[in-house]
């Protein structure tokens, strides 16, 4: 009931600029993780249906007016108007995002928020797109330019976390120069991008086939990654599945690019100069955003050993806090459950092998919370052994691992960089030097300083390592979706 006074569509696919009936043979669940009640079952989208879509896609780049005839002025008005749709539906996205998630409104709130804020930005590059005009060669014989021309159909996938705001991350840039799409959002969190083909196809503004949703499983995607007529993948997700996203567009007939955002394990050091109330508040924060299901999470820390018993203290009162701030009311909660009862059990299971063998102690949470939902107790995990799979897997919940207290940084270096992951880090310090060492010898794509997990529109965001290839937001992500082309010319 509460799903159809949000989303009027029962017809859950968004293909060819119309709402069609999945066919597929298998059908997605999608709970309610604040109760563990199920909202709603979607079939899936069928191989024929991605086909059909893929094709539609296609034929919009190929033969229809999106990149052929539309100016770049004509694609920023376009993605302006998509903004502004959001912002004036904001309480109803977020509704249906707190719904399928499980995360506090106010979150949903500011994730509606950014979200059409990163179309606002996308929207000025649309009309800013240029190649380069070298001039005439030193003989005077040619003419030589570039032009940056669209890829053309992409294939996005998104993951459970942050599924509207990832789904914004990934469409915006890709309509920036004339791609065509196809978004397959996560099956535990289809319906915010639903709602959001429901405003845009309430605009009635994209040429058909341009913006595309079918939604379902991996079969779903996979059939997505492996199309011919698929030309780059961007997919959010863990670094399993995407080494098999990586594989599968090699293998295609026409080895198509792809941008990979994945996991991470991202350290944060605490350096002995910090304010400890506001470092562990922030730390804390950097652990337990979102439930911990955020690739970037802070989940990892090293704390100087001058003051590492005071830090101890401090997060464990700011943890205490957090924990006593939940409730099953995502109007009022702090931070919601986690997204399923698979999740619920993985997380658990990695805070119980560490205890059971002796690879860590917990200082505060370790069990489930509320006898219904998927809520997990926020969680610090200390004394580990270096090798312990908390300190060198994601375990995509509320567990930050405290290391032994550390005396210089560049055994933290050490350490950090020879980790499989490099998303982001983060440093807690006033101290120049440190913080310049910090900043420019860890290898990750993200480096915060006194803050944590700030994602901004105009800032690149994406891995090193196994935590990704390729950027999404600022001007990098349009780079990821445009291809430059050499003309060499004798008039
Ligand atoms: N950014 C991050 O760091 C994220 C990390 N994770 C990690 O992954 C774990 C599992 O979460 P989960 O959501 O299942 O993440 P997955 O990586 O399995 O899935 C992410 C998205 O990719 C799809 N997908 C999975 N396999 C393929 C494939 N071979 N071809 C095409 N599409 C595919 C999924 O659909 P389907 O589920 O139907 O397969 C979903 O839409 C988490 O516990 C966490 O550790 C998860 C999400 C984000
Ligand atoms: C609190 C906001 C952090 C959002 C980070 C974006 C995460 C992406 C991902 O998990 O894939």
């Amino acid at each position: 009931m509460v799903v159809a006074s949000l989303l009027n569509n029962t017809n859950h696919m968004y293909s060819n600029g119309a709402w069609v009936e999945a066919s597929g043979s298998s059908a997605s669940q999608i709970y309610n993780p604040t109760s563990g009640n199920i909202i709603l079952t979607l079939t899936d989208g069928s191989p024929k249906d991605m086909d059909a879509t893929v094709q539609a896609a296609h034929d919009a780049f190929f033969k229809g007016p999106w990149y052929n005839e539309w100016s770049g002025m004509q694609r920023r008005d376009a993605l302006l108007k998509i903004a502004q749709a959001m912002d004036d539906n904001s309480s109803k996205l977020a509704a249906i995002e707190s719904l399928q998630t499980g995360k506090p409104i106010a979150n949903s709130t500011g994730e509606v928020a950014h979200g059409s804020e990163v179309f606002r930005y996308f929207a000025g590059l649309a009309d800013k797109q240029y190649g380069r005009h070298h001039g005439p060669s030193h003989d005077q014989r040619f003419t030589t330019y570039t032009l940056t021309e669209p890829i053309g159909v992409i294939g996005l996938i998104t993951a459970f976390n942050f599924p509207l705001m990832l789904a914004c991350w990934k469409i915006a840039p890709a309509l920036v120069s004339g791609n065509t799409l196809v978004i397959k959002p996560s099956p535990n969190t289809p319906l915010s991008t639903l709602l959001l083909a429901q405003l845009i196809n309430d605009l009635n503004i994209l040429p058909p086939g341009v913006f595309n949703v079918v939604s379902g499983g991996t079969e779903t995607g996979a059939t997505m990654v492996a199309h011919n007529l698929v030309d780059k993948v961007s997919f959010t997700g863990s670094v399993g599945a995407g080494k098999a996203v990586y594989q599968a567009s090699a293998k295609s007939s026409t080895l198509k690019g792809v941008c990979l955002e994945l996991g991470g394990k991202s350290p944060h050091v605490v350096m002995d100069d910090a304010d400890l109330k506001a470092a562990a508040h922030t730390a804390a924060m950097a652990a337990y955003t979102n439930t911990g299901q955020t690739c970037c999470a802070g989940t990892i820390l090293y704390v100087h050993k001058s003051v590492y018993t005071q830090f101890l203290q401090e997060l464990k009162s700011v943890t205490e806090d957090i924990t006593s701030k939940i409730t099953q009311d995502t109007k009022s909660s702090i931070i919601g459950p986690l997204i399923n009862q698979t999740q619920l059990d993985r997380v658990h299971g990695f805070v119980q092998r560490a205890v059971d063998n002796g690879e860590a102690e917990v200082l505060i949470g370790g069990s489930r919370l509320f006898d219904s939902g998927f809520y997990y107790k926020p969680t610090v995990l200390i004394n580990p052994t270096n090798k312990a799979q908390v300190v060198c897997e994601e375990i995509f919940g509320p567990v930050v691992t405290v290391m032994p207290p550390f005396d210089d940084l560049e055994h933290v270096l050490e350490l950090e960089n020879n980790s499989s992951f490099g998303l982001a880090a983060g440093i807690f310090s006033n101290n120049a030097k440190a913080i310049n060492r910090f900043t420019t010898g860890i290898r990750a794509g993200t480096v915060w300083v006194n803050c944590f997990n700030i994602l901004l529109p105009y800032m690149p965001f994406g891995g090193y390592k196994s935590s990704g290839i390729g950027r999404e937001l600022g001007l990098e992500a349009v780079n990821e979706f445009v291809q430059t082309k050499s003309v060499t010319a004798r008039y």
